[in-house]
């Protein structure tokens, strides 16, 4: 299998804090790869850093062999890279189709005049997006809520529609930031299903989860953060048996 997403020696730095320190990490084609750690590991900002909401203070941020870090963020949605977050960000007044569709924008072909004018090439391209939402729609079990507003959905409906989102901005790597988060075990047992699935069709996948059931079912690999540091690497038996990394969650146990 070769690396789809390669991060190397990155290191972030917040004025005097150090939220990631030299951290390495490969990421293979159609994987899922978990990556875990406590509060104020670093997770989300090694996140932030790949999605290019921040520049990497030093170490590189490679996509199939180009270096992402430095380039816009919509630069690098357009490689293949969508995200989910931590907390719920859907458009409530807007359908939960069109929260599908406005996925796509970052793709559409249409300029503003096709917009102000609703031009045939802006009726074909909407013709085009409803159809490919609604497949996506189907394919997370979401077709029967496509007219209803996000607010009125069940709680782990909403976390797959923001996923179906992601997806619709035709990614390849899906990037989620505690997808489990609130869910009860049916809820998770679901989501479970939905992200391998997704693997199955060849997406990559890395997601950030504190639901350590969650993650040691679903992944393949699992990186470990403590103190913006990488203190363990390997599947989810390796990890959950390495002493490190008992000792970086048994160390938070107690500072509590
Ligand atoms: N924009 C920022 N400015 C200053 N410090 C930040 C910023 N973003 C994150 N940090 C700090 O960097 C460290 C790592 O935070 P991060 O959010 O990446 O951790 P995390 O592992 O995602 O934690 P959690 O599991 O609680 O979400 C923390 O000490 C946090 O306070």
């Amino acid at each position: 299998m070769s690396a789809n997403l390669v991060v190397t020696n990155l290191t972030q730095k917040f004025g005097g804090l150090t939220a990631l320190n030299n951290v390495n990490m490969e990421v293979n084609f159609g994987e899922i790869v978990g990556v875990i750690g406590p509060n104020g590991a670093g997770k989300t900002t090694l996140f932030n850093v790949i999605t290019g909401v921040y520049h990497a203070t030093s170490g590189t941020v490679v996509l199939n062999g180009k270096q992402i870090n430095g380039l816009k963020r919509y630069q690098i949605t357009r490689l293949g890279f969508a995200r989910t977050f931590q907390n719920i960000r859907l458009f409530k007044q807007m359908t939960v189709l069109d929260n599908v569709k406005m996925g796509m924008c970052c793709r559409s072909k249409c300029n503003i005049f096709d917009n102000i004018l609703n031009t045939p090439r802006r009726r074909r391209e909407d013709k085009a997006q409803e159809e490919k939402a609604l497949g996506i729609l189907e394919r997370l079990n979401l077709l029967d809520y496509k007219y209803d507003s996000p607010a009125s959905l069940p709680y782990g409906e909403q976390r797959r529609l923001e996923i179906a989102r992601a997806m619709a901005t035709d990614a390849t790597i899906l990037l989620l930031d505690e997808p489990a988060a609130g869910m009860n075990d049916q809820e998770t047992a679901e989501l479970l299903k939905t992200v391998s699935g997704l693997r199955d069709s060849g997406y990559t996948i890395i997601l950030i989860e504190h639901d350590m059931k969650f993650v040691m079912n679903v992944c393949d690999r699992i990186y470990v953060l403590n103190h913006g540091e990488l203190i363990s690497t390997g599947t989810p038996d390796e990890v959950k048996n390495d002493p490190e990394v008992i000792n970086a969650y048994l160390g938070k146990e107690e500072e509590k």
